[in-house]
Parts: structure tokens; C-alpha cells; sequence
């Protein structure tokens, strides 16, 4: 539910002119300012949440972001203070252009443009990372465009410091859980804020311990959202709730980005920053902008400064890219400059092309969306709070249970009280339980509401064996816990066309099958008229 706008504030020297956005404690409000005359965006604490804790973190934000404002990619802080009704307020830079969330959903991003955000982006996240904060909420909602239409990162309400603790939120499941059933309050724990969908799964552990990659991993997954109109776990024509996001970003299952226009180089590198075990990502945003850098290169781009502070790296130039216009700047960052091209394997999971084997399209073509390559269902996108170390709990399901309106229940906007306890016990236990099944019957569960009820523990299949033949592929597949009925669902998700069949006996023959082509199979296990939640996606041969 969509809260009301506060009133903006009396401001000596502003002049109010409109609201411009709420967000989960505080609203943003556009004013005109008197002298130096501009227009500027206030974000202003809600009055219910002057309360110590997030009275603290709201200046701890504005302190961070004034620490960062000099960048030319962060939105610059101009002042903070107190306002005459005792609510904290921070003035800062007018974003007039629209947030990158806005633009992927209403236009289709060129390949250079989706580069240039990136890397300037990633020089973004460097500066923070270089003055020893971590955003830890990137996404496209979070950056903004000014004027000029370049990205400003913004939002560092849930940042923090690279050595600390995780902010701690008040508030908890617990507590939500009994507020909302009785009015209330509960017992205070710590929480930890994330958003699911550019969430790395270091984030989904007990106890999270994000780090620079963690940051990595969700610019990379902004990047890929943007070329793709979509996020990088959402699969068209499934379930899209939190859980099922969750167990993919756990195993590592990025959707296939089927944009004939974006090179296998690129695909790669947005695989490496959202691999699943941060090791084997980029261990920094500028070795992530740095591999972006290297793609415009290849394309012929000129290659989108670097820009950092401290950071004296200068790399060899390419001699005709010394007047790149990106690379001059009256700002107190230094500039790295982008370096050869380095190979990079791209496994076929990752690369759903047609005809993958052909040149990478070096173009920027303009591509139009159609209905079929727009996500059918949103994701949810918004920042939640989870509480940590999570606890398992059970609680009778609650499915009609209203969020509360505002404050730090921001996390029942996941579908419900029953959710967000599903969601807790489910990343405790280490596995996703398969209670939310789809209704075979009734085909796929939309949205966040089929987390809402546990109903059993449906286990995932498992690979037994991968067989090409010269005609066909057979996969065999192992259902780990079977009981007496159950049988597999399968189909081809790189055939979205294609129906799903039902096997009881876990052998999936491929007929009319090309040696060297890559099929990706998502396999369920059915019993009675649900599946396991968490299905089995995979590209084979691996
Ligand atoms: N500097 C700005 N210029 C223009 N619009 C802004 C600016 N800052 C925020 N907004 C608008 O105000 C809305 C709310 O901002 P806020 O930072 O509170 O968002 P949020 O991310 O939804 O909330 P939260 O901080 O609770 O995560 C944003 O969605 C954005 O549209």
C-alpha cells in the first residue's frame, strides 16, 4: 500500500514547488532555492521515524553521500540541517532526467550507452569503495539522471562502512509480524536491507558478510538489467517471487540475454561480475569498468573514462582516443584509461543467441522491444529488510494480513507476513522450500504471491548424466527424496514455445539434436498437483 506524502517542511530560503518521491522513511520534495536561485531535491525524515536508530542512519546517509558528492556520477550533497518541526533534511543536486529504472522499462538501452553507464557507474561505486563505503543497494532505481542526462548513484540509506558491521535497522520479522496482528510493537534486532533482485547470495547467509564484490555483483546485474529490459534471475512465463529469485541467484541461474546486438565479450563480463562465488568475480569495481572499457574498445567505442580519486593507475593510451571528451574533467578524480583487449570464455548458459557461433555484432543497432522479449510479470524491486542471523519460524499462514503502511516494514512488500517468514526459515535451512509449488493445475503462480503459504518440501532434481548422441541429447535426471507418484516436469526454457511434458522416469530425450548446440532444460519434480519450487535450470552439454 502506497503511504501519503508528509508535508514538506518550512524551509527559510526554499520555496516548496512538489513532491518528487516517498521512500520507505523519508520523502524527497523538489524546492526552488532563493540564492544561488536552483532547483534542488530535499529528502526529509518522516516525523514517525525520528526515533534514535534511523534518525542516526538517515544523517549517517547524508554524511556518506557529502563525503562522495565531489564525483561526477554521485548526487552531490548541498547542505543538511534541521527543520523548524524537528525532522532532518538533506539538500541535494536536482536529478531532473529519469532513474535507469525508469528508462529499461520504456526504452530499449544501445550497447554503447549501456557500456558508458557502466562504466561510469562502476567509477561511482569505486569512489565510494576507495573512501571505504560500500553502497550495498545497487540498482537501477538508485541512479538517477541530472540534467545532462548522466547517472548519479544515490540512495545510501543501507550503506556502509567496508570494515563495519551491516547497518542495523530496528524493527524485526517478529515484531513486524506482531505489530501488524495487533498494533503493537515488538522486540528490536538487527536487520540487514537488500534488493533481491541485484542481490549477490552472500547476501541470502545467515550471517552476511558483503564485501567489495558484493557491490561488484549488483552493478553487473544493473548493467545486464538495462540491456535486457528485465532482471538477470526473472524468467518470462514463471513464477517470479522472491523465493524463486532467490534460489537462482543462488545457483547462479542468470537468464539468458537474448540480444543479438550485445557481444559474447560483454555477456561474459557481466557473467563474471555475477558469478555466484565472489571469488571468481572482478575483485573491483574498477577491474569490472576496466573489463567494460576493453568491450568499447572492441567495438570501436571510445572508451568511457574511469574516473576515481586517489587512485594515480594511468594505463597506456590508445593513441587516437587522446581527445576522448570522457577523459577531461575539472573534477579532483583521476582517470583511468582503458587497456587491451583480454579473451574471455563465455559458457552457453549465459548466451542465449541464436547461432552463438557467429561474430559478435559489433553494431549499436537500435533494438525494439516486443512483447515477447518483455518480462510478463514485475519482480519486486524494492528494498527490504531482512533480519540477521535469521531464525527459522513458523507461524499460521497470513496471507491477508495488510502491511503496515510506512516505516521499516518495508519488507512485507515481498508479499505478505507469511512471505517474509517463509523467506527467513527458507535461507536458514540452506535450502528453499518447496512449499510455494506451483499448481501444475493451474499452471505457473505470478508474482510474490505464490511465497505466501508452506505447504511441503518438494525436492529439486539433480543432473545424473548428459548423453549427445548425433541426432539426439539425453539427459538423465535424479529426483534425491522421491516418494510413491512423483514424476518430473520438464521443458525447454530456451523454447519458451515449447509446452513442459510430464517423464516419471528422469529420462529427457532431445530429438532433432545438432552436436555442438546447447539445450537448456528446466526439470521439476512433481507430486500430486505441485512441483518443487526451486526447479532444475540448466544448459547442457555443460
Ligand atoms: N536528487 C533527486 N532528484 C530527483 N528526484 C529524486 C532525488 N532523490 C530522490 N528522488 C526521488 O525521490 C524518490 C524517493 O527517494 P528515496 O531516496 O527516499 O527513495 P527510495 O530508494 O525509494 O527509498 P529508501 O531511501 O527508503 O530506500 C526516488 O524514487 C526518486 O524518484
Amino acid at each position: 500500500m502506497r503511504r501519503s506524502a508528509s508535508q514538506p517542511p518550512e524551509l527559510p530560503g526554499y520555496t516548496f514547488v512538489r513532491l518528487l518521491g516517498s521512500g520507505g522513511f523519508s520523502d524527497v520534495f523538489l524546492y526552488e532555492q532563493e540564492l544561488p536561485r536552483r532547483r534542488v531535491a530535499v529528502k526529509v525524515l518522516l516525523t514517525e521515524e525520528l526515533v534514535g536508530a534511523n534518525r542516526a542512519a538517515f544523517v549517517a546517509e547524508a554524511n556518506l553521500m557529502a563525503q562522495l558528492s565531489a564525483h561526477p556520477y554521485i548526487v552531490t550533497i548541498y547542505h543538511a540541517d534541521v527543520a523548524s518541526d524537528d525532522r532532518p533534511y538533506f539538500v541535494m543536486e536536482y536529478c531532473s532526467g529519469p532513474s535507469l529504472a525508469e528508462r529499461y522499462k520504456q526504452e530499449t538501452f544501445q550497447v554503447a550507452d549501456a557500456l558508458r553507464t557502466g562504466v561510469r557507474l562502476s567509477s561511482a561505486v569505486a569512489t565510494a569503495h576507495s573512501a571505504g563505503i560500500l553502497h550495498r543497494d545497487i540498482k537501477p532505481a538508485n541512479v538517477l539522471g541530472n540534467d545532462y542526462g548522466w547517472p548519479a548513484l544515490t540512495d545510501f540509506g543501507i550503506s556502509s562502512a567496508l570494515d563495519d558491521e551491516l547497518p542495523v535497522h530496528t524493527g524485526t520479522l517478529a515484531s513486524a509480524l506482531s505489530d501488524a496482528a495487533t498494533g503493537t510493537g515488538g522486540t528490536e534486532s538487527a536487520s540487514v536491507g537488500m534488493s533481491v533482485p541485484w542481490s549477490p547470495p552472500e547476501m541470502f547467509e545467515d550471517d552476511p558478510q558483503p564485501d567489495v564484490r558484493s557491490d561488484v555483483f549488483s552493478l553487473a546485474a544493473t548493467i545486464y538489467t538495462v540491456l535486457a529490459g528485465q532482471t538477470p534471475f526473472e524468467v518470462r512465463g514463471r513464477s517470479n517471487g522472491t523465493l524463486d529469485l532467490i534460489g537462482r541467484i543462488e545457483r547462479g541461474a542468470i537468464t539468458p540475454l537474448a540480444r543479438q546486438d550485445v557481444p559474447r565479450s560483454l555477456v561474459a563480463v557481466l557473467q563474471k561480475g555475477m558469478a555466484s562465488d565472489r571469488n571468481d568475480r572482478f575483485a573491483t569495481a574498477v577491474d569490472f569498468a576496466r573489463a567494460l572499457q576493453r568491450v568499447e574498445l572492441e567495438l570501436g567505442y571510445s572508451p568511457t573514462a574511469i574516473d576515481v580519486p586517489n587512485l594515480l593507475i594511468e594505463a597506456p593510451h590508445r593513441s587516437d582516443e587522446a581527445d576522448d571528451a570522457d577523459a577531461t574533467r575539472a573534477r579532483s578524480v583521476a582517470t583511468i584509461d582503458a587497456q587491451p583487449a583480454a579473451p574471455m570464455i563465455v559458457p552457453p548458459v549465459f548466451d542465449a543467441r541464436p547461432g552463438s557461433d557467429a561474430p559478435a555484432a559489433a553494431g549499436d543497432s537500435t533494438v525494439v522491444r516486443t512483447p515477447q522479449n518483455i518480462a510478463a510479470q514485475p519482480v519486486d524491486e524494492a528494498t527490504v529488510v531482512r533480519r540477521t542471523p535469521v531464525v527459522a519460524e513458523t507461524v499460521e499462514p497470513a496471507a491477508d494480513t495488510e502491511a503496515p503502511p510506512r516505516g521499516r516494514g518495508k519488507w512485507l512488500v515481498w508479499g505478505g507476513v507469511a512471505a517474509a517468514v517463509l523467506i527467513a526459515g527458507a535461507v536458514t535451512a540452506g535450502i528453499l522450500l518447496g512449499g510455494d509449488g506451483e499448481d501444475i493445475a493451474a499452471g505457473p503462480t505470478p508474482g510474490a504471491s505464490g511465497d505466501a503459504i508452506v505447504i511441503d518440501t518438494i525436492p529439486t532434481p539433480t543432473v545424473g548424466s548428459v548423453v549427445p548422441g548425433d541426432t539426439t541429447l539425453t539427459v538423465t535426471v535424479i529426483n534425491p527424496d522421491p516418494l510413491d507418484g512423483d514424476e518430473f516436469v520438464w521443458r525447454r526454457y530456451d523454447r519458451p514455445d515449447e509446452a513442459s511434458r510430464a517423464i516419471d522416469d528422469g529420462v529427457i530425450v532431445i530429438k532433432d539434436y545438432t552436436p555442438g548446440d546447447s539445450v537448456c532444460l528446466e526439470v521439476s519434480v512433481k507430486r500430486g498437483t505441485k512441483a518443487s519450487a526451486n526447479a532444475l535450470e540448466e544448459c547442457f552439454p555443460q
